[in-house]
């Protein structure tokens, strides 16, 4: 068995008659960083709450750095570092301040090494030069990286950030993926939900799909990458003859007609995984059929998650 920071069997959540979260099995392998994604409103938010023992599960079971929760939550919650909606800071206290309060309230975090950790906090995510400045005049994405800051103020084991790039500019958006990065590359497992595929594309090496409150898709990102069909766009002025030799060779047309071209038809095919681009040229030129145009495509990650979720992603930065 795989090592999994996140375990989840039949996880869910009914709020009322609504089904929020309907029997997920999240498998998130130490070391990761899992982007879980989703349009809004399809369930990830109320798994981040249930994963964190903010709200109770309805159903189903969880395991969370190796334990059940949400009966080890006091064990368990130590090691995690979490950024879940927006993080509420004191406007009048300084950032330093902020997370000292912060630190405070952590039970397991040492009073004596407090300034420290909080100013190599302040500095892990770019904000000493604004220690001392007052939270309400924070930007909103250095209060995203003060939020990031609070959730770093104890090692921790797994990072669990709901949406974290939600509301910042390109900039900002930026500095926050090279940061969650920079955390795995420590070694720190990061669980990070997006209704961004291009975000959870940049920057993830797993990814589960929600889809209203199911998951519908899971697993290492290149195994998307990779899986897909791929199909064969072909130019040429004898649609006719070139249809016949993708046909002899098992190729199917996505369309019975082909596209009219000023320069011939495009004809487009679906290859199947035991021909190779090579020979379909080699047959459409074996048989005199003109190829003035030839590229194999695979289907992008947006097109096989909007056939997965029948929505479309945003595709903004
Ligand atoms: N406290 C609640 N009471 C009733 N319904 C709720 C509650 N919290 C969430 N829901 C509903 O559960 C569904 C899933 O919401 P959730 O916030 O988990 O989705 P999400 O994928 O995180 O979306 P978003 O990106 O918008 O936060 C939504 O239809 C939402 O309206």
């Amino acid at each position: 068995m795989a090592d999994l920071a996140i375990e989840t069997g039949g996880l869910t959540k009914r709020f009322r008659r609504q089904v929020a979260v309907d029997g997920i099995d999240l498998a998130v392998p130490r070391g990761a960083v899992y982007g879980f994604l989703g349009p809004n409103g399809s369930g990830k938010t109320t798994t981040i709450r249930m994963l964190l023992g903010l709200v109770g599960a309805t159903a189903g079971g969880m395991r969370v750095l190796g334990e059940d929760m949400p009966s080890s939550t006091s064990t368990v919650l130590p090691r995690v570092g979490a950024l879940v909606e927006g993080p509420a800071f004191a406007p009048f206290l300084s950032g330093a301040a902020n997370l000292e309060r912060l630190d405070t309230a952590d039970r397991s975090a040492p009073g004596a090494t407090r300034r420290d950790r909080v100013a190599s906090a302040l500095e892990r995510v770019g904000l000493a030069h604004a220690a001392r400045k007052k939270a309400h005049a924070y930007s909103l994405g250095m209060k995203q990286r003060l939020g990031l800051a609070g959730a770093l103020l104890m090692p921790r084991e797994l990072l669990v950030l709901d949406e974290p790039t939600n509301g910042l500019d390109p900039q900002g958006t930026r500095e926050v993926r090279a940061l969650i990065r920079s955390f795995a590359e420590d070694g720190t497992t990061v669980f990070v939900s997006s209704h961004l595929l291009a975000e959870v594309e940049q920057l993830c090496t797993h990814v589960g799909v929600m889809s209203a409150g199911r998951l519908v898709a899971q697993g290492p990102l290149d195994a998307f990458r990779d899986g897909g069909a791929a199909r064969v766009h072909l130019r040429t002025p004898d649609a006719g003859p070139a249809q016949r030799v993708l046909d002899r060779l098992g190729l199917t047309a996505d369309a019975a007609e082909p596209t009219p071209h000023a320069d011939g038809a495009d004809v487009v095919a679906t290859l199947p995984d035991d021909v190779r681009p090579e020979e379909v040229v080699a047959a459409l030129v074996a048989d005199g059929v003109r190829v003035r145009g030839f590229e194999v495509r695979h289907a992008s990650l947006e097109e096989r998650f909007v056939a997965l979720t029948g929505e479309g992603f945003e595709v903004a930065r």
